[in-house]
This record gives C-alpha cells, sequence and structure tokens, in this order.
C-alpha cells in the first residue's frame, strides 16, 4: 500500500467532526493494509512513528529540498524503511546522513505526502485523542470490543505492538497481555469535579479522599532487587532518581508495582513549586531530593491488583509501604470531607483527589472513578496565538489566543484571550519564544503552531457566540506555562464546556 493511501484516510479523519465517521475512516484503512505495515501506519495516524521521536525539527525539515513526484509511489514500507534509517543514524556525520535520507524521502512524495511527513516528524501529529480514536477503530477492524483492546494497550504501552496482536491473534492473544513487573503500565487519569459536594454526592459514601500534590506522576516497578521508575508519559528515569530507587528497594516485598506523586519539599516540609521538582525530576544533579506519595498498588509479590477494587489495593499499598503514602482519609462525612479539603490547601497542596472504593484501575478513558477539586477552576489550555501589546506592552507578545482540544483530534477551539497574570519576565519570554513556533502573522498577531500549553485559571465559563465552541472563559488569568505536557494533554473543550453553571 501506498503512503498516499495513509495520507489520504488521515485527511478524512482530519475533515469530520463526527467520531463514528473518523473511526470508520480508520477502521476500513486498517482492514484493507498488510500485516507487516500495520504497526507503521498505527504509529502515523497517531502521530507516533513506530521508531519512536526522531528528533527532527522544524527548521531542518524546512530546508530540504521540495519534492518532484507527480506519481506518487512511496510505499509503506519504504517510508518505513526510511524513518528506521533516520532513527539509527548517529555519531559523527549523522546530521549529513540524515539530510541525505530526508532529501531522498521528500524527492519521492506529493505535497500532501510531504506535509504530512513534516507534520509527522516534527510530532503536530502527535495527539491523544488519536489514541483513543485508533483503538477504537483497532477493536472494529478486528470484530472485537473495544474493552480487550484498551486494556491491553494499558498493559503494553504500545498502540504499535497492540494493534499487530489484535490483528494476528485475536481476543485470545489479547487477552494474554498482562502486566508485567518492569513494562511500565499506562496510568490512570482523573476528571475534574464542580465541586467538593458535587463529587461525594457523584461517587457516594464509599471513597477516599486523597491530598492531591502538585508533583510529578511516577510509576514504581520492583522485581527482587531491580527497581525501574517511569514517568507520566513512560519514559524510563531510573537513572535520575537515586533516593527512590534505594527507597523502593527497602519495601518489605519482593515484588511491586507503585504508582504515586514525587515532590521535593522545603526545608520545613512544604512543597517546593512545581518547576522546582520538575527541574529536579530526571536529572541526577541537584542537592534537591525527592519523597514519594504513593497512591496505588498495581502488583504485590507475585499478585496482579489490577482488576481488584481500590479499597484492596489500598490495603496492599498500605502493607508495602505505609510510612510513604499520600495523606488521605476513607469514608469521609461531609465536615471530614472540607476538612480535609483545607488541610491540603494550608499544607500548600493543589486540592484533592475523591476516588471511588469500589472502582479498578483503568487507563485509557478520563474516567469519573477519579475526580480532582481545587480550589479555583484551572484548565491547560493550547496558545494559538498572541497579540503585540500596546501602551506599556508595545513591542512585546502580550493578549493570548487560547485553544481547547477536539477530543475527536480536530484542531483546537478557541475559548478565549486573555493578557492577565503576565509578569514581566514572562512577556520577554514569550516575545522571544513564541516566533520559534510561528506559522504566520497579520499586523496585530503572530499565529502559533499549536504545540505551547499554558495552565490557565478562571472564575468560570459562560456560553458564547463568538467563539466556535459555544464557550467562553471568564476571568482568564495566566497560572504558568507547562512545559511538561504536549497539545496531546491540554484540556478538551468538552472539559471547559463542562464548568458551564449547570453543565
Ligand atoms: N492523590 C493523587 N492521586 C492521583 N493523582 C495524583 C494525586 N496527587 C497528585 N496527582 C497527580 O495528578 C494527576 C492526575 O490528575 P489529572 O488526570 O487531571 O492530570 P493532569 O492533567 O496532569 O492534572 P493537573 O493539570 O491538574 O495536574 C496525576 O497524573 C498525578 O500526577
Amino acid at each position: 500500500m501506498l503512503l498516499a493511501d495513509v495520507v489520504a484516510t488521515s485527511a478524512q479523519v482530519g475533515a469530520t467532526r463526527s467520531r463514528k465517521t473518523k473511526i470508520a475512516a480508520l477502521r476500513d484503512l486498517l482492514r484493507a493494509v498488510e500485516v507487516t505495515e500495520l504497526a507503521a501506519v498505527v504509529g502515523w495516524l497517531v502521530g507516533e512513528p513506530r521508531q519512536g521521536r526522531l528528533g527532527i525539527g522544524w527548521r531542518t525539515l524546512s530546508d530540504i529540498p521540495t519534492g518532484v513526484a507527480a506519481e506518487p509511489w512511496a510505499t509503506i514500507g519504504w517510508v518505513d524503511g526510511q524513518l528506521s534509517a533516520l532513527a539509527g543514524t548517529s555519531g559523527t556525520g549523522s546530521s549529513s546522513r540524515r539530510r541525505a535520507l530526508l532529501v531522498e524521502l521528500f524527492a519521492a512524495v506529493s505535497d500532501d505526502e510531504r506535509d504530512f511527513l513534516i507534520r509527522l516528524l516534527t510530532g503536530e501529529l502527535r495527539q491523544g485523542a488519536l489514541e483513543g480514536l485508533m483503538v477504537e477503530a483497532l477493536a472494529a477492524a478486528a470484530e472485537l470490543p473495544v474493552d480487550p483492546v484498551r486494556r491491553a494497550f494499558m498493559f503494553s504501552g504500545r498502540l504499535t505492538d497492540t494493534a499487530v496482536t489484535a490483528r494476528t491473534g485475536g481476543a485470545a492473544a489479547l487477552a494474554d497481555i498482562r502486566l508485567t513487573v518492569g513494562r511500565p503500565v499506562r496510568p490512570m487519569l482523573a476528571s475534574p469535579a464542580e465541586s467538593l459536594e458535587a463529587a461525594h454526592t457523584d461517587l457516594g459514601a464509599d471513597v477516599v479522599v486523597e491530598f492531591k500534590l502538585d508533583g510529578a506522576r511516577i510509576q514504581v516497578h520492583r522485581d527482587g532487587d531491580h527497581v525501574t521508575i517511569y514517568t507520566r508519559t513512560l519514559r524510563d528515569i531510573t537513572s535520575g532518581v537515586g533516593e527512590l530507587v534505594d527507597l523502593v528497594r527497602a519495601l518489605p516485598c519482593r515484588s511491586v508495582v507503585l504508582d504515586g506523586e514525587t515532590l521535593a519539599l522545603t526545608d520545613f516540609g512544604r512543597p517546593r513549586p512545581f518547576q522546582e521538582t520538575m527541574s529536579r525530576f530526571g536529572s541526577a544533579s541537584g542537592d534537591l531530593l525527592l519523597h514519594p506519595y504513593f497512591f496505588d498498588c498495581l502488583h504485590l509479590d507475585g499478585t496482579d491488583l489490577v482488576d481488584e477494587t481500590l479499597q484492596t489495593r489500598l490495603d496492599a499499598l498500605a502493607e508495602v509501604a505505609g510510612p510513604h503514602l499520600i495523606p488521605s482519609i476513607r469514608r469521609p462525612d461531609a465536615g471530614q470531607l472540607t476538612d480535609h479539603f483545607d488541610a491540603a490547601i494550608d499544607a500548600g497542596h493543589e486540592g484533592v483527589m475523591i476516588k471511588d472504593l469500589t472502582s479498578v484501575y483503568a487507563a485509557g478513558r478520563r474516567g469519573k472513578a477519579w475526580q480532582k477539586v481545587k480550589p479555583e477552576h484551572t484548565v491547560d489550555l493550547v496558545v494559538l496565538g498572541v497579540e503585540w501589546g500596546y501602551g506599556r506592552r508595545t513591542g512585546l507578545l502580550s493578549n493570548l489566543h487560547l485553544g481547547a482540544r477536539d477530543p475527536d483530534g480536530g484542531p483546537p477551539v478557541m475559548v478565549g484571550k486573555t493578557f492577565k497574570g503576565l509578569t514581566d519576565e514572562l512577556l520577554a519570554w514569550q516575545t522571544e519564544e513564541f516566533p520559534r513556533h510561528e506559522t504566520h502573522r497579520d499586523r496585530t498577531t503572530v499565529y502559533l503552531r499549536p504545540e505551547i500549553v499554558v495552565e490557565i485559571e478562571l472564575d468560570g465559563v459562560q456560553t458564547s457566540s463568538r467563539y466556535p465552541g459555544g464557550v467562553a472563559l471568564r476571568f482568564a488569568r495566566v497560572l504558568r506555562y507547562r512545559p511538561d505536557k504536549t497539545a496531546a494533554q491540554a484540556d478538551t473543550i468538552e472539559a471547559v464546556r463542562s464548568l458551564l453553571p449547570g453543565g
């Protein structure tokens, strides 16, 4: 099959807002490709080549001469081979070798294909929403229910592998993919709740309420003396966090998989700012010590706990990591719930997580089983453009155009603008950094590729006829930039709409 077929399907997926139509388009393509082409195609369609991130920048790519292929002939296998060669090129002389490979690649493709490849190689195609669609399309193509595919993906962490397993082995092979100590599992995520009371009413009395710490997610695997530690995006950071490795090695068990958050603390035991934890995180240097706060246990001494209730998992966690638990309270009444929330805020934390004690561990869709409550609403949005300031801000890039993620993989949906909360330092940073992400500009505004995520605090949202999503932010202000997040991890337009009064 040709690259052109994949590009056509990608365009079809982008052109419709209908989830069903998108899935059908992906399913038809998945059915038509050879099994040998499947991993490459799945990787491209979710924006994550099976070779991993190739680290090719926009600047390098824009310098490669345009192709001449009038009749597209680039096959999937050939393009995949070029990407493997690119991935395997390192050391002296690698940049000219990489350039030669790119020139060869681009000479063989049409304009549409070139555009697709550029977006693939720069990471612009990478979107969490596409993974969700792909999971459903893989199930449809293999005529299987979605759940076993989603579950296999949770355990394997690699959609390309899951695709091949679904195609070649069907339900039985998918069911064989289980938690393996040492191999990271995709983490379970939370949904925002409107308020403490709303979450409590929604989940009922059978809940645990935990502090929500503003650190970095860690997933810890230990098999005997062998410890590995992964980030939220399943990156192995073991070598950078020696203090955590030592601590986990000393836990009273033979094998364990733990989920938690890690933080650096001040001398007074209060959390250090998020930026400080992040800068220490994974870089073995610096004298800040990271402390783990565990909140889940997925495996203990040969027993998988993923399908057990949270209550059972927390009991196992208390047994193995008692001194390192996140502060929590089980089955609080309304008064205890508010007290716990206040205690979290007083201690300098972000808020609380309210979790259903009867729920199992499930990654893949932001479920309602874990709900987060913060004192203010905050959303992570994508910067779409920025206007030149005036008055004191003349010559500085100031007013941000903010977009929420389209859960179906389309371009972000604009929901408002703000220049509030920007310090002089941030204004200077924006003015220097944003032109590097520019697509084009007009007299007032520099438009950006949607790749910078900013955390916005707001009082709420209101319906709007001006913005395409029908909703606009109220009193939005910039809290901070989120370099740890990609646009695929920004909040969705649905998450923004859910903040509408009564939404
Ligand atoms: N008690 C806790 N239970 C689960 N996750 C927690 C807890 N405390 C802190 N966290 C962090 O919160 C994240 C889950 O919240 P969410 O799914 O909203 O992710 P997020 O988009 O990073 O959230 P936010 O932007 O609010 O940090 C986890 O990935 C973890 O890093």
